[in-house]
């Protein structure tokens, strides 16, 4: 059996296994069960050769967003409203190819913007590869190959009516594409590229078209998901470290209501590990225990994005605007955008410092633009290479210290908006 089968047989077993407290052990193995197929599936094929052309883009300024989302949501029109640089965009599907860049100036900060091929059509192509297993493919749910499988036969090319209650009608494939559109074998494998870049964003914007349902948000959390990335989600408060000898020592600090001693420890066994140590903080679930065994994971900010609700009625705005982590814009129309922008920059929870001199008021024109904890020896570098090397102290004023001025050393953490003064040796 091929691990893609087996990943879809232990599906399949979670979905007829009924939740209750005598199958919880047997779903958690379960879960371990495919946690570890899923990262077999992912592990870098020896063969896979290119890194994916147009997709190495330097990382730069201060942040990385990355647009996720379908074909034609209006990731590339976004792009090139927000910034200088223009992205190509169409009513067809699979307009963009390639990862483009664009930078946001926002309050005195470079945030950079990548515009992405709608996110699935890699996946799709994966999944026609699977005959001659060149691709190792991304697992998918059954409801997404069927999906995958609608959009991309060549009969999906023109126009045609869906077959009734396969899918919903949002999903299907109507539009016609022009002879000068891509072909469907030019974006071969990107979906794991896009991912890849996705990986190494600030905050994900999954933009999605508010006039088609909800189905397709499911999907693409889905697929982040199953690739190891968590939206809105923190690293689970466990402390897991494996060992040399002495078996697995259990212990928490709060009541857990989703794992025991005894299920972890057959999650342990799954993965081959008999000795660690193994603290709970915090009340997570055994997918979560699961995340801190294989690591790897990456926790990012997601803002959903629905575009287009200059096509929707005002109570379907009204319900999205409503949802959490989530923005109504139109690009069409330039409404809403500005709102987008001050939800986008709470997302990256920037960190702005300012600089002020000896006896001089504190430049307010220029800041310094930090990642959140950063702490003095950042700002340093971010001034000057050789700073660092001939601090001596530093006066702070604001949230950070507890009296304004304070002196502090290298290693304090700077808070949003904070000034600082550095005196060298
Ligand atoms: N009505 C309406 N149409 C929009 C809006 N934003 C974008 N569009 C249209 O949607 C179509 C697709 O836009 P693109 O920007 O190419 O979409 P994309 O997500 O980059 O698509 P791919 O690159 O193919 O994945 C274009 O015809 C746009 O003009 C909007 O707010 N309202
Ligand atoms: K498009
Ligand atoms: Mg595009």
């Amino acid at each position: 059996m091929g691990i893609l089968e087996k990943i879809s047989e232990i599906e399949k077993e979670i979905a007829r296994t009924q939740k209750n407290k005598a199958t919880e052990y047997h779903l958690g193995l379960l879960k371990a069960k495919l946690a570890k197929y899923r990262a077999q599936l992912l592990e870098p094929s020896k063969s896979a050769s290119s890194k994916g052309e147009g997709f190495d883009v330097m990382k730069s300024g201060d942040a990385r967003v990355a647009l996720i989302g379908f074909p034609s949501v209006g990731k590339s029109t976004f792009l090139s409203l927000m910034t200088s640089t223009a992205s190509e965009a169409a009513s067809y599907e699979f307009t963009t190819l390639t990862c483009i860049p664009g930078v946001i100036e926002y309050k005195g900060a470079n945030i950079q913007l990548l515009d992405l091929p709608g996110i699935i059509e890699g996946a799709a192509q994966a999944r026609r590869d699977l005959g001659d297993r060149k691709i190792k493919s991304l697992p998918h749910t059954t409801i997404h190959l069927q999906v995958l499988e609608l959009r991309l036969e060549p009969a999906s090319l023109v126009p045609q009516p869906c077959p009734a209650g396969l899918l919903p009608r949002s999903l299907c494939h109507l539009s016609s594409v022009p002879s000068h559109a891509p072909l469907p074998h030019q974006g071969k494998g990107r979906g794991r590229q896009v991912i890849a870049v996705a990986r190494t964003a600030d905050v994900v914007i999954m933009m999605l078209d508010a006039t088609k349902g909800e189905v397709q948000r499911s999907l693409l959390e889905k697929e982040l998901e199953s690739v190891g990335i968590r939206l809105n989600k923190h690293k689970p408060n466990i402390y897991f470290k494996p060992r040399k000898g002495g078996g697995v020592s259990f212990n928490s600090t709060v009541t857990l209501t989703q794992c025991s001693e005894k299920l972890v420890q057959l999650i342990l066994h799954e993965y081959k590990i008999f000795n660690a140590e193994v603290l709970f903080r915090e009340d997570c679930s055994p997918d979560e225990f699961i995340d801190v065994i294989v690591g790897n994971r990456v926790y990012m900010p997601c803002l959903y994005v629905y575009n287009k609700i200059d096509q929707i009625s005002m109570e379907e705005v009204d319900r999205l605007a409503r949802k959490p982590n989530s923005v109504v814009i139109s690009c069409g129309m330039k409404l809403n955008l500005d709102y987008l922008l001050e939800m986008l920059w709470e997302y990256l929870a920037l960190t702005c410092i300012y600089t002020k001199k000896r006896g001089q008021r504190p430049d307010f024109t220029d800041a310094i633009i930090l990642r959140k904890g950063a702490s003095v020896e950042h700002v340093c570098h971010r001034i000057h290479r050789s700073l660092a090397s001939q601090f001596k102290y530093a006066l702070v004023w604001g949230t950070s210290t507890k009296y304004s001025p304070q002196r502090v050393g290298l290693t304090h953490t700077m808070e949003h908006e904070d000034v600082i003064q550095i005196v060298k040796k």
